[in-house]
């Protein structure tokens, strides 16, 4: 594959603004890509391809690279894909057979799989034997998952539709409303998403609405709903019949649900931002199902923003973790006596999934409460994203 300067020059401007202006990955692809029309879709996934991949393998990269100068490291990046380098001036220093000397003296997981010490401390303290594959899993590029919106078209006819716009896609076993793409594309310009007939949402990611068996007519609240992705899942369970009250403390993400909700046919979602304790009090014991679909380190989403371990810290993951033991203590009251509440987070860390399902159904808020089951969804056993999805009963 041929480099061209205006690609390449693209992908460090994004990596620059990534890493010395702490921004987010996906916004600076984003404004990067809007930068220039005159790129094509192969330069536009080149770009998109390179910058998570540089992300993802950032220290590494670092480890091996003759200097921290962006061109040098994203030759080095080039380099250790087993491609060749281009004899332009901005790579002059990169010797390639250097590059290759230091990569293989490196031994420790850590370099070898480019995580914070720290943070790969920590997962094998607390997944021991399982924490190897994991993290190889974690680094690896992620499936492009539709879940279709069956109030509108069932999984056969959305697979044909796309096929006709020559759009491959498989039926996974085990998810019965995904489709996971044979190749990876931008789906959002595609007609039937401009029509609601599906969204883009990871496989594991749609069994949480699934584990609160919704039915039509429900009184259900998604109280951490941001853009709603799960949101619309309910509202297609439950075949937009009932109420779901979707609740969070960010009013902009709220309005997205709702822009969403439009697009998919659905008209059973109220919105409804967060205040303070009072909005949660108001809801006492009012829903048959309660979603808390928390917010967490995203560990078990790495494969989908690789820049969340160069963002998290020991300090922000704790504080995460009493967050959320914070949001099961005080909004589990809002569930009916012999509703099904779930407990989710897209982490894969012990201490934010069964430990905080534990310390409440110890404590005096969850002795009304029973675990029916739960799962772990780790991403090498799975092949999607990890997750975490804690079903639980209050008594009647
Ligand atoms: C994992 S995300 C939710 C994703 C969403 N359910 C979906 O499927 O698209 C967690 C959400 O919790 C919200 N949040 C953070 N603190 C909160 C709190 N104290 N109460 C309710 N929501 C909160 C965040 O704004 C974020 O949107």
């Amino acid at each position: 594959m041929k480099l061209h300067t205006s690609t390449v020059n693209g992908v460090v401007t994004a990596i620059d603004e990534i890493f010395k202006n702490n921004k987010y990955a996906d916004k600076v692809i984003e404004r990067t890509l809007k930068s220039n029309p005159k790129w094509g879709s192969r330069d536009r996934g080149f770009i998109a391809e390179s910058v998570y991949d540089m992300v993802r393998w950032w220290k590494l990269i670092n480890a091996v690279s003759p200097s921290s100068d962006t061109f040098h490291l994203f030759g080095t990046y080039w380099l250790l894909q087993g491609k060749i380098l281009p004899e332009w001036r901005e790579f002059k220093g990169i010797n390639p057979e250097v590059v290759e000397r230091k990569y293989k003296k490196i031994t420790d997981r850590a370099t070898l799989q480019s995580i914070p010490d720290w943070l790969d401390k920590m997962g094998e303290d607390l997944l021991g034997s399982k924490w190897d594959a994991e993290i190889i899993t974690l680094n690896t590029q992620a499936d492009v998952v539709l879940r279709v919106n069956t109030l509108k078209i069932t999984r056969e006819d959305l697979m044909n539709r796309l096929a006709k716009d020559g759009v491959e896609t498989y039926a996974p076993k085990g998810y019965k409303d995904a489709l996971v793409l044979g190749q990876r594309q931008n789906v959002f310009k595609n007609p039937a998403f401009k029509e609601g007939l599906f969204e883009v949402q990871d496989a594991s990611s749609q069994l949480v609405a699934q584990a609160l068996e919704v039915e039509p007519g429900m009184r259900v609240i998604d109280a951490c709903a941001g853009a709603g992705g799960k949101a619309l899942h309910l509202a297609s369970l439950m075949e937009n019949k009932g109420r779901i009250i979707a609740m969070d403390t960010e009013a902009w993400k709220l309005q997205n649900t709702k822009l969403r909700a439009r697009r998919n046919g659905i008209s059973i979602i109220e919105p409804r931002v967060i205040e303070g304790n009072k909005t949660i009090k108001r809801l006492k014991a009012s829903a048959d199902r309660l979603l808390l679909d928390v917010p967490c380190t995203g560990l078990g989403v790495l494969r989908r923003n690789p820049d969340t371990k160069w963002k998290i810290t020991p300090e922000s993951v704790q504080k995460v973790q009493d967050i959320q033991q914070e949001i099961i203590q005080s909004y589990s009251a809002m569930l009916k006596p012999g509703g099904i509440m779930v407990y989710a987070t897209c982490s894969i860390l012990p201490s934010e999934n069964q430990d905080q399902v534990e310390k409440f159904l110890g404590s005096p808020n969850g002795s009304q409460f029973e675990l029916i089951e739960d799962s772990k969804v780790l991403a090498q056993e799975s092949g999607f994203d990890g997750f975490y999805i804690a079903k639980l009963r209050r008594r009647g």
